[in-house]
C-alpha cells in the first residue's frame, strides 16, 4: 500500500458500558476511495466521527493527515472535507452565497473563492443556477454542489456520510462521477452509504457488525471470500448475524 493518509489501531468509542465502536483496525491509501459500510446502528458514524477528531475515542487510536486523532482534533479540521446529509449547504441561501461563505470558512481569499465558484459552477453545469436558492433545488443537485463545496479547499481526506441517500441510480451515478475525479487528483474518499451498488465502486470497502470490522478488501475479494454474486450478498450474509437492529 501507498503510505497511508488514515491508519487506525483498536479504536474504541464506549458510550457508558455500551461499546458502539470495538477495536476498530485498518488503513487507508491515499487516493482510495475507501467504502465503510455497516447496519443501522452499526457504529459507522460514531467512527467517522472520531476520524474527524469531533468525538474523542475512549480507548486505541489512529492518525489522519499525519495527526493524531485525539489530539489534534483542530488540525485534522483543517485537511479534511466533510460532508453529510444532516449538515451540508444552507437552504436559504443561494448557490453563489453558499460557495463564498464556505470559502471563507475555508480561509480562502475572496480572488480564490471567486476563482473556484466559476470552475465548480461550470464543471457542474450550474452557471444559470448561481443566484437559485439551494433550498428551490433538486436534491440530487443539491447532494453535487454540497461535495463540490466540501472540497472547494482541496482538502487531503473527504468524509462523505451517506452523500446520495434517498436519490435514484441514475443519479447517485453522477455522483460519483465526482468522487472518481477527486480521487484521480489524490484526494483520499472515505464514505458510508447503504447502497450495495455504490460498494462495487470503491476500491476497497469494510463491513462493520456491531460494533466491529467483519470484512475489509476489494469488492472482487469480499465477493470471491463470502463466494457471493454480489456486494449485496456479502453484505446480507454478515448482517443477518447482526444483534443491534435499529
Ligand atoms: N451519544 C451516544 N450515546 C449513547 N449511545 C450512542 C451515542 N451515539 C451513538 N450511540 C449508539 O451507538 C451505536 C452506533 O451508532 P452509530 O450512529 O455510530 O451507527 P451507524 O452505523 O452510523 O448507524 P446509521 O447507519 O443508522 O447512522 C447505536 O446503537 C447508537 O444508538
Amino acid at each position: 500500500m501507498n503510505e497511508p493518509i488514515i491508519s487506525v489501531r483498536e479504536l474504541s468509542k464506549s458510550f457508558g458500558g455500551f461499546k458502539a465502536v470495538d477495536r476498530i483496525s485498518f488503513e487507508v491509501a491515499r487516493g482510495e476511495i475507501f467504502g465503510f459500510l455497516g447496519a443501522n446502528g452499526a457504529g459507522k458514524t460514531t467512527a467517522m466521527r472520531m476520524l474527524c477528531g469531533l468525538s474523542r475515542p475512549t480507548s486505541g487510536g489512529g492518525t489522519v493527515a499525519g495527526y493524531d486523532i485525539a489530539r489534534q482534533g483542530e488540525r485534522i479540521k483543517r485537511h479534511i472535507g466533510y460532508m453529510s446529509q444532516r449538515f451540508s449547504l444552507y437552504d436559504d441561501l443561494t448557490v453563489i452565497e453558499n460557495i463564498r461563505l464556505y470559502g471563507g470558512i475555508y480561509g480562502l481569499s475572496r480572488r480564490e473563492i471567486l476563482r473556484r465558484a466559476v470552475a465548480l459552477l461550470r464543471r457542474l453545469d450550474f452557471r444559470r443556477e448561481s443566484r437559485t436558492l439551494v433550498g428551490a433545488l433538486p436534491l440530487g443537485w443539491k447532494q453535487k454542489l454540497a461535495f463540490s463545496v466540501a472540497t472547494l479547499h482541496r482538502p487531503e481526506v473527504v468524509f462523505l456520510d451517506e452523500p446520495t441517500g434517498g436519490v435514484d441510480p441514475v443519479t447517485r451515478r453522477q455522483f460519483w462521477e465526482l468522487i472518481y475525479e477527486a480521487a484521480a487528483g489524490g484526494m483520499t474518499v472515505f464514505v458510508t452509504t447503504h447502497y450495495m451498488d455504490e460498494a462495487e465502486y470503491c476500491s476497497r470497502v469494510s463491513i462493520m457488525v456491531d460494533g466491529r470490522i467483519r470484512a475489509l478488501g476489494a469488492p472482487a475479494e469480499l465477493k470471491r471470500e463470502f463466494a457471493a454474486e454480489s456486494m449485496d450478498e456479502v453484505f446480507r450474509t454478515l448482517a443477518r448475524g447482526a444483534k443491534r437492529t435499529e
